[in-house]
């Protein structure tokens, strides 16, 4: 993998992210201060955020180019998103969560059974939403991420939410995954214990920019 981001740059109100930097970890980890600009720049990765100067480039596909007006939207860049807030459909059930997403792209396509397998997912599949735990439901989001066949998965802080009994249950199922899928992850965290157990490579971002390791 190789995820170029060459002089991004975002103004908000008070704030200013400006990253530019190359990636090519299996698993790269992203770590920073609450505020220093993490999600924005999974937003701007995943492009739902447009940036207003900068490129980006997925192995040899240029999601973003602002100089050049290239801006490819969110559901064709084939990158995962898991937010924060997870961002399931709470009028449908798990299962039709899961297979929301389910672009059977190439041969190669990840198929619907073998993550619900992975993922240990059978058993919730007919259950609403809201009667998932807090695990559970991440499982369902990470799945239905997958089951986009994304050429790169982007993690926002996945298990901020859960006590420390449950992520040493759920945090074996990224390795899993990318042991499984090969599918790089972005994976931001607060936790140094994360960082240490699952990614190959941290960066740091300090109020909007990246800090040399
Ligand atoms: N729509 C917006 N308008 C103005 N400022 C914003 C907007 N969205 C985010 N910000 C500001 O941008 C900065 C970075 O926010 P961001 O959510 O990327 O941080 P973060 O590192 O992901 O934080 P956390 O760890 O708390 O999730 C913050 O100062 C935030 O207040």
């Amino acid at each position: 993998m190789s995820l170029k981001l060459e002089n991004l740059t975002l103004q908000l109100a008070e704030f200013t992210l400006s990253v530019s930097t190359q990636l090519s970890a299996p698993i790269t980890g992203l770590f920073g201060r609450s505020g220093s600009g993490k999600t924005t720049l999974l937003e701007i990765i995943a492009g739902i955020r447009r940036p207003s100067a900068g490129r980006i480039v997925l192995n040899d596909q240029t999601l973003t180019d602002i100089p050049q007006n290239v801006h490819i939207p969110p559901a064709k860049r084939q990158v995962g998103y898991v937010p924060q807030d997870l961002a399931l459909f709470p009028h449908l059930n798990a299962s039709a969560n899961l297979h929301y997403g389910f672009r059977a792209v190439s041969a190669n396509s990840t198929l619907p059974g073998r993550v619900i397998e992975l993922l240990e997912l059978s058993t919730l599949l007919s259950r609403p939403i809201q009667r998932l735990s807090g695990g559970e439901q991440q499982r369902i989001a990470l799945g239905r991420a997958l089951l986009a066949s994304p050429k790169l998965l982007l993690l926002d802080e996945p298990l901020s939410s859960l006590d420390d009994r449950l992520k040493e249950r759920i945090l074996p199922y990224f390795k899993a995954i990318h042991d499984e899928f090969k599918i790089p992850m972005i994976y931001v965290t607060h936790c140094q214990w994360e960082l240490t157990k699952l990614c190959d490579e941290v960066l740091t971002l300090h109020q909007g920019q990246l800090q040399p390791n």
